[in-house]
């Protein structure tokens, strides 16, 4: 049982403690022993956690004693006593529902410990642990504000979300990168997770899921790679475009679509271009992704980039004033990342310097990036380069493995930057640092946005990355 009288300071703690180890630790490593566990109780400078299995009990105590230590007392301010309870199959309370997270889809170089075993058994409906605020639960059919835009793609998202595999099947969402197609695809799941507690929801990036391919394959794991996607209620692939090429998944893929289809399960997918604009796919793929219903998203007109400054300016610092959402919304046109991401500077600026927050300090701000913000095309290779002449470390160390501290916080900062200044998508960027897992990349780019707010230097640090590179100095 949860102490509720003080759990609250639990969760706070633990989810310090967390930010502070996601950075040293491997994706396997984090999934397999941090991800599952649970805070309980904290009374004074004593932590109790529940953990789902003996075996993340024995790595707790054993392997990442010390890691863990520390963490514990960076976030805590003071060495703190650890109690590890084992609670097996005690579901995540703050989960956002059911709905399955992302499939590991290890590289196996990544992982520096033997293969993990299952932390838990699965509840009925599938559901993995989850950790409170964790960034997906961000993406809600609630936070998704609705315009000339995207109102279709939305309704046949919410339709499909509350009918599972009864309205449009499969439904398939196209258009540019950042418009939103991530956030339905996300709001879906969250909302089947709520409302159909019963069903096992699955939501994928080709990227994970073709590497998922791969390694079954690899691994001679077939039997397990087809139950984990073709006994699904509902089935969200992002980015379906990648796709394209690779043969052998086309074919895995279409019987997979086959089997979830002819059970009813609802399959939901995403893409940057219509099927018909997907060049190398084959016909037989096609006809299935055209035979639901295809929706598109266009960049929003000024009213719909004004209504998502102001959704997003609720969870800024300090109040933003309308006339400077307006003034970010008429200057910033098509791109709501880069939308987002000016509102972060500004609102972080008047929060860290305790300024008055009006159009003149926002024009001040922001200046050097409105003057050409349309005409610049910035890649991934310049910003690493800024960054890693910032820093003073190279190219391949940012995108390497290494979690000492400074390259950690380097590396994440180059996420943030190539994440508002491109077209990628979080698992393209994930590809570029090394093959990581998508949600490393969003977790990043939370971490960075919330430290620009607090952090002076980072803040600086960023601004001028940013700002040089919209000037053109590489
Ligand atoms: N209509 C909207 N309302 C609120 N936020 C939005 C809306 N559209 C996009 N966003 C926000 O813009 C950002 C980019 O959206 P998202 O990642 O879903 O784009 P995407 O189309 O999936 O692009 P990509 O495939 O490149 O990732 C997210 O922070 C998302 O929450």
């Amino acid at each position: 049982m949860r102490d509720t009288r003080v759990v609250g300071d639990a969760d706070l703690l633990w989810g310090t403690c967390c930010d502070l180890l996601r950075d040293q630790v491997t994706d396997g490593v984090w999934k397999s022993t941090f991800q599952g566990i649970q805070p309980v109780a904290v009374d004074g400078d004593r932590l109790v956690l529940a953990v789902p299995s003996g075996v993340v009990a024995d790595r707790i105590h054993g392997t990442y004693r010390s890691l863990l230590a520390d963490a514990l007392v960076e976030a805590h301010g003071e060495p703190v006593e650890l109690v590890v309870e084992v609670h097996p199959g005690d579901p995540a309370p703050a989960a956002p529902g059911p709905a399955v997270a992302e499939a590991p889809a290890l590289a196996l170089d990544e992982v520096d410990e033997p293969p993990p075993l299952p932390a838990a058994p699965a509840p009925p409906n599938g559901a993995g642990p989850a950790l409170p605020g964790t960034v997906d639960a961000l993406y809600t059919f609630e936070d998704f504000v609705i315009g000339q835009s995207n109102r279709f793609s939305f309704a046949a998202a919410q339709a499909v979300a509350e009918t599972p595999g009864r309205a449009y099947n499969p439904l398939f969402i196209y258009g540019d990168a950042g418009l939103g197609k991530t956030h339905l695809l996300q709001s879906i799941r969250a909302y089947v997770g709520e409302n159909y507690p019963g069903k096992v929801v699955r939501y994928v990036s080709t990227e994970s899921f073709l590497n998922d391919f791969i390694e079954s394959i690899r691994l001679k794991a077939q039997a397990d790679f087809k139950r984990r996607y073709r006994e699904l209620d509902v089935l969200l692939v992002d980015d379906i475009q990648f796709i394209e090429g690779a043969e052998r998944f086309q074919e895995e893929f279409f019987h997979t679509f086959n089997e979830l289809h002819a059970r009813r399960s609802q399959i939901v997918l995403t893409s940057d271009r219509s099927p018909d604009a997907i060049a190398t796919l084959e016909h037989r793929l096609r006809s299935r992704f055209k035979m639901g219903l295809i929706t598109d998203i266009q960049p929003p007109d000024v009213e719909t980039r004004m209504a998502i400054l102001r959704k997003k300016a609720e969870r800024a610092p300090i109040p933003v004033p309308d006339d400077v959402l307006a003034f970010i919304a008429t200057n910033i046109t098509d791109n709501i990342r880069e939308l987002e991401g000016a509102l972060t500077r500004v609102s972080a600026y008047a929060n860290l310097y305790q300024r008055e927050l009006g159009v003149s300090l926002a024009e001040q701000v922001l200046s050097d990036i409105l003057g050409d913000s349309q005409s610049r095309t910035v890649s991934p290779a310049m910003i690493l380069e800024k960054v890693s002449q910032r820093y003073g470390f190279t190219v391949e160390e940012i995108t390497g493995k290494s979690r000492r501290r400074p390259l950690v916080t380097a590396r994440q900062v180059a996420m943030y930057v190539i994440r508002e200044l491109t077209d990628l998508s979080y698992p393209a960027i994930a590809r570029d640092f090394g093959n990581r897992d998508h949600t490393t990349v969003m977790h990043a780019v939370s971490k960075i946005e919330a430290l620009m707010a607090e952090r002076k230097a980072i803040f600086h640090q960023v601004q001028a990355i940013v700002q040089e590179l919209k000037k053109g100095q590489v």
